[in-house]
């Protein structure tokens, strides 16, 4: 029997795992784990995102122990370590899920040249999504740069079946050197950082949980209520998603199972089809993280302040909607996606600050964090990107909180200050007398801002900066 590594990336869980499934049926399996310490910004950027990598690898190790099997855990240069690993197991092969994130596929591209080398055999097995990469093109044979279209042509597509959690056996005697997980130091020694124990469970277990009950008492509503971030009508799946607690191809073949098919489920459905989206345009267009895709914007004129753009980092811009926004993202490492928009639109287009730097803040601070679907969601709001918002399309953020928010819970939630304001006032305490104010304990100004810009010179000026490079 064969014995064979199976390096785990993104895919921290035993469930629906290609590499582990047939390095199961095929040999002994030998699972690490590798922190590319010399590259882990890349890895990730996220206090909140490292935060949720060890949890995941805890519950992984978890996992594969009640199987008997070890994990290995090591740190530093993958191509050493896992050079270094096949000589101290005598390793005969080394499998893998694919992973599309740019930095990811340049570094394999050099270790399977080493791997090969060394005649080691290799295989690699799909990544989280639901379609093989590459394999949706449009007739002219190109990647589709509408997603109605794409949308309409994945659903000719057969979403593989998951892979079952395999039997595994383990033939190693002694042990290879492996750290703990804390000696990863994926864990912020600063203790003002979010409580985000307070906020999210993560590992595998949990992440099956929280989608079987999503799935049961929560997939009906959201068609209806998803846009509403006081709801908490979305899955809350994406942080499972990062470290792939959790297969998509398992949740979409669990929605199919289920009785109930209404709007809600398609609604899903295509959010899910959104991710895959995302990963299209990554691989083909691999500079999508920091390049807009449309070439005319190489030459928009930002004129954005830092002094601004901090004052949106901490939630200070005066708009309700836009700073519980970005406190919230502080305090737990998500936000609504509805919220999302507002916040990016209103960095974008009122304060004309680089959407590159909105994304990198995001990258900070999402627990999240995704690369391909955070540059799409940003070049989407900035209209630089496939099928974006049309750069016209300015959302006033007042106007969105009454629509999304009327009552002003969530704006209450994150922003205490405002909290007596009525739902009249409270996405515009501005424009609230001075004795509603005082009732409301509110000094604006003091208490809380006024608004940095005013939201019809805001409208016109980045309609005069779009005018410009759409004549050029
Ligand atoms: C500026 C901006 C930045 C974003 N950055 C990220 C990011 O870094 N990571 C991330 O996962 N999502 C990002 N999104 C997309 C979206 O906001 C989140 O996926 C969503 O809020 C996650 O919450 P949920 O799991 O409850 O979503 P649900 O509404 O329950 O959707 C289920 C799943 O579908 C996928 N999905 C939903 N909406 C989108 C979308 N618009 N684009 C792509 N996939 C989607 C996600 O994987 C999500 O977990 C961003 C959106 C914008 C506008």
């Amino acid at each position: 029997m064969k014995k064979i590594i199976v390096w785990f990336r993104k895919d921290l869980r035993i469930h629906d795992h290609g590499a582990l499934f047939e390095a199961a049926q095929q040999g002994y399996i030998i699972p690490v784990f590798i922190w590319p310490s010399e590259q882990e910004f890349e890895y990730t950027d996220s206090i909140a995102a490292k935060w949720s990598l060890h949890q995941s690898l805890i519950s992984l190790k978890q996992d594969l122990a009640t199987k008997g099997i070890p994990l290995i855990i090591r740190k530093g240069n993958i191509q050493k370590e896992l050079l270094q690993l096949i000589k101290e197991t005598s390793a005969d092969a080394v499998f893998y899920n694919r992973c599309y994130e740019p930095f990811m596929v340049q570094s394999l591209f050099e270790i399977e040249i080493q791997l090969s080398k060394s005649k080691i055999e290799v295989q690699s097995f799909p990544g989280n999504l639901l379609y093989q990469q590459c394999t949706i093109l449009n007739k002219s044979h190109e990647p589709y740069k509408v997603f109605t279209s794409y949308w309409k042509r994945t659903m000719q597509e057969h979403v593989p079946t998951p892979y079952a959690i395999p039997k595994m056996t383990s033939t190693l005697e002694t042990l290879p050197e492996s750290l703990e997980i804390h000696e990863l130091q994926l864990l912020s020694p600063n203790s003002i950082e979010p409580r985000l124990d307070l906020h999210w469970k993560i590992g595998e277990q949990a992440a099956i949980s929280h989608w079987t009950e999503f799935l049961e008492y929560g997939l009906n509503k959201y068609e209806r209520y998803k846009d509403f971030p006081s709801t908490q009508a979305t899955s809350l799946l994406s942080p499972y998603l990062v470290w792939g607690n959790i297969s998509v191809k398992s949740i979409w073949h669990s929605i199919q199972s289920h009785e109930i098919q209404d709007p809600s489920t398609e609604m899903f459905l295509r959010q899910l089809v959104w991710r895959d989206f995302a990963y299209d345009q990554l691989i083909h267009f691999p500079t999508m993280p920091i390049k807009p895709l449309r070439e005319a914007f190489n030459t928009f004129s930002w004129e954005g302040t830092s002094s601004d753009f901090n004052k949106w980092k901490l939630g200070q811009t005066g708009y309700p909607l836009v700073d519980a926004g970005m406190r919230e993202l502080q305090a737990t490492g998500y936000m609504h996606n509805r919220v999302r928009m507002v916040v990016a639109s209103f960095l974008v287009k009122h304060l004309l600050v680089p959407w590159t730097e909105g994304s990198k803040w995001f990258a900070q601070k999402l627990i999240d964090f995704d690369v391909a679907n955070n540059a799409m969601g940003w070049q989407w709001t900035t209209g630089c990107g496939i099928d974006s918002a049309p750069y016209f399309r300015i959302f006033n953020p007042v106007a969105q909180g009454q629509r999304f928010d009327p009552n002003g819970d969530y704006i209450r939630q994150w922003i205490p200050e405002l909290k007596h304001l009525s739902k009249k006032f409270i996405h515009k305490p501005w424009e609230a007398s001075q004795e509603i104010l005082a009732l409301a304990q509110v000094e604006l100004g003091n208490d809380y801002p006024y608004p940095i810009v005013e939201h019809d010179f805001a409208r016109k000026r980045a309609l005069q900066a779009y005018n410009l490079i759409k004549k050029a």
